[in-house]
This record gives structure tokens, sequence and C-alpha cells, in this order.
């Protein structure tokens, strides 16, 4: 938990700061398309991607070259500069704290475009005092700087002393927007035996109990079902208590299997399932798969707005197609319909298809 105290909570950490927000706006944030701003055929697609995208991020830490660490903090300005966003998000992700890069990326971003950015990715959080000192510096470069509204700061869960802290980081600074699960640097720090980016593992399974043969004895040399299990089920669930406790957004982070895309899609919906709000893209072909999984179904919103209808002014019991819904089924549906309207807002296509819906009678 924050150590300061209630009424300073929201106080501005530099004379001239602006305001701090009291509530994160629940701007679609369904793929946080990845891309290296070093890397000029990469770069040179960003314009173009504008508007097909909920958000770009030029990342500045891993998978950037440390010989092309300054090349990609000015490659970044000059893309934010000339270009226009419109509906599009743009955030960055820096470099470590403890890296030799991330002070001169802060007061380099922050004057040139500190306008443009809506969030600053943070890596390797451990816990509240990493947030504390990114707020504070934001606070005095966004007054030097004149910027007018706050930049907002986004965690990557990916140590497991960050896990630990999960709820003092989500409520840290009025600045959090929310968190992502970074399965790659999280399996590391935990000395997990994988080697891969997301997704599961064939050998973390649970097998079927042997047959018996008459006498009773174990089969055990049978073929038997294995299940494989979810590896990030905990971290997951846990991640999405401690945003939604705080009032901000959980995201799964990266799938690196670019060329399974089933497997993406299965990762990216167990997240949307659970409660997160979109997914990082590392390529072109995660950015339609995120955008398809975290909208929800023509399906869905038809059988919500029937709830919505049938419960009238939202409490007691009714049966529909055999079930029985309430008021806690019906905020359920809610969460889509509502989840629905912000995304046809500024997706006209998805707008169009939800419109078709019948809307039932009240
Ligand atoms: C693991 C923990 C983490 O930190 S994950 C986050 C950090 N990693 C990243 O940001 C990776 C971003 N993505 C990439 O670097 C590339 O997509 C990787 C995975 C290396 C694949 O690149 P490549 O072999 O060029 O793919 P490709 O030949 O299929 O590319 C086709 C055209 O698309 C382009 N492209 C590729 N990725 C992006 C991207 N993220 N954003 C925009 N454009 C992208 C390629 O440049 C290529 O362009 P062209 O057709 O040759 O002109
Ligand atoms: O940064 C992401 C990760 O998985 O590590
Ligand atoms: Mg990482």
């Amino acid at each position: 938990m924050s150590h300061k105290s209630a009424k300073d909570f929201f106080r501005p950490l530099a004379v001239g700061a602006p305001q701090p927000l009291r509530e994160i706006p629940a701007r679609p944030s369904r793929a946080i398309h990845f891309f290296d701003p070093s890397n000029e055929k990469m770069a040179a697609k960003i314009p173009a991607m504008v508007g097909t995208v909920d958000v770009l991020l030029g990342n500045l830490e891993d998978a950037v070259k440390a010989d092309n660490k300054v090349a990609a903090r000015e490659g970044l300005v000059r893309i934010a500069q000339d270009t226009d966003f419109g509906p599009t998000q743009l955030w960055t992700r820096i470099n470590a704290l403890d890296s030799p890069w991330v002070l001169d990326d802060l007061t380099t971003l922050v004057p040139a475009i500190g306008e443009k950015l809506d969030v600053i990715m943070v890596p390797k959080v451990q816990g509240a005092e990493d947030i504390h000192y990114v707020d504070r510096i934001l606070a005095q470069l966004e007054a030097k700087a004149g910027i007018t509204r706050p930049i907002l700061v986004h965690a990557i869960l990916e140590t497991a002393r960050g896990v630990a802290n999960v709820e003092e980081i989500c409520g840290a600074s009025p600045r959090m927007q929310g968190l992502s699960l970074g399965p790659a640097d999280l399996a590391a720090d935990r000395k997990m035996k994988t080697t891969r980016v997301g997704g599961g593992h064939p050998g973390y399974l649970v097998r079927e109990d042997a047959p018996r043969d008459a006498d009773g004895g174990y089969l055990y040399d049978a073929d038997r079902f294995r299940f494989q299990q979810d590896l990030w089920h905990y971290t997951m669930a846990k991640m999405v208590d401690a945003c939604a406790t705080h009032g901000v957004y959980p995201y799964w982070g990266p799938f690196g299997d670019i060329k399974d895309t089933v497997a993406c899609e299965d990762q990216f919906r167990n997240a949307f399932l659970l409660g997160c709000v979109g997914a990082w893209s590392l390529h072109p072909v995660q950015i339609e798969i995120a955008n398809r999984v975290f909208s929800p179904s023509v399906e869905d919103i038809a059988h919500a707005r029937r709830v919505v209808a049938a419960m009238g002014d939202g409490t007691g019991a009714v049966m529909i197609d055999g079930k029985m819904e309430d008021d806690a089924s019906l905020k359920q549906c809610l969460v889509l319909v509502e989840l629905a309207e912000e995304l046809a807002a500024i997706d006209p296509v998805l707008k169009a298809t939800y419109d078709a819906i019948e809307t039932p009678e009240a």
C-alpha cells in the first residue's frame, strides 16, 4: 500500500505537474502492438497501422539490441512527432530502472513527445518503490515541459518479488493504468525450467489414473489420457484480482510462437475469460487475433442483452433457456455489454456487427 496519506494521494508530485486522474479511462486496448523504432522496416509500417490497432508501443527495452538503444529512442521521438495517431494510443516500454538507458529514455521522451504519449510501460517492477520513483520523476518532467495531462504508468509483472508485491504495485500511484504478465522474464526469475515465451508446456500435465487388471493390479504401462495444465493460471488470477481491487487494467503479455496462431488465440482467450482486457502483439499477425478475442462475441452480446431486457429493474430471478438469471448474472452480462459499447465507439465494423443483433423485447 502507498505510504502517502489518503488526502495526498491525488496531489501532484511536483509544482506545476498536471492533476492526477481519479479514474483510469476505459480506453480499448485489445492489442498492444510492439515495434522496434530502430528497425527501419518495422518503423516504416507504423503510420499505416494507425486505426488498425488500439495501441502502438515503441519498445526500447528487451528485443532492442544494446547498440541500437539510442537509435530506438530517437526513432520513437521522430515517429511520434511525424504521425497523427488519431484514435490509436501511443505507448512506450522504457528500459529497466537499473539499466544505463532509462534516465535518458525518460528525460528525452517526456519533453519531446510527452503530450502524445498515453502510457509508459515499466519493465521488471519489483514493488511500490519502483512506481514511486517513476511517479515523481514523471511529475518533475511534466512540470518542466508544461505537459497538460498526466502520462499513465503500466507495470510488467515479471519478477517473483513483483508477483509477491502485486497489490502494492497496483495501488502505488494514481498514474497506474494497468499490469501485463511477462511470462518470459518471470519464468527466468522464478527459475522455472521452461524455454518459451508464454504458452503451455507438454511436461506440465496431469495423467489419467492407471486402469486395473482383473486382479486389481495397476496397469502402469497402459495408454492414459494426459491433460496439459496451464502454467500461468495462478499468476494471471492473482494479477486480475489485484487490478480489479485497484481499478487498473490487466493484460496478458507476449506469446512468442508467432507461427502457432491457434495456441496464441487460446492463450489470449484464457486471459479474456479470466478478466484481462488485452494482450501484446509482437507481429502483425497477432493483431487480428487480439482484436477478435478481446471483443465480446455476437452470441455473448445477444444473450447478455436478453438477460438485461428480462431483468427489468435488475433485481429478482428469471428463467432463460432453462437457466436461472439474477442480479449477479446480470452484472456479468453488463460487463460484456459495456465493453461492447466502448469497442463499438472506436471500431465501426464491430459497431455494425453489434447493431445488427436483434434486440429482444423487454
Ligand atoms: C519475450 C519478452 C518480451 O519482451 S516480448 C516484447 C519484445 N519483442 C518484440 O517487441 C518483438 C517484436 N517483433 C519482432 O521483432 C519481429 O516481429 C520478429 C518476431 C523478430 C519477426 O520478424 P520477421 O522475421 O521480420 O517477421 P516477418 O518476416 O514475418 O515480417 C513480415 C513483415 O512485417 C514486418 N514486421 C515484423 N514484425 C513487426 C512488428 N512488430 N511491427 C511492424 N512490422 C513488423 C517485418 O519487418 C516484415 O516487413 P517486410 O515485409 O520485410 O517489409
Ligand atoms: O517482457 C515480457 C516478458 O515476458 O518477459
Ligand atoms: Mg520481459
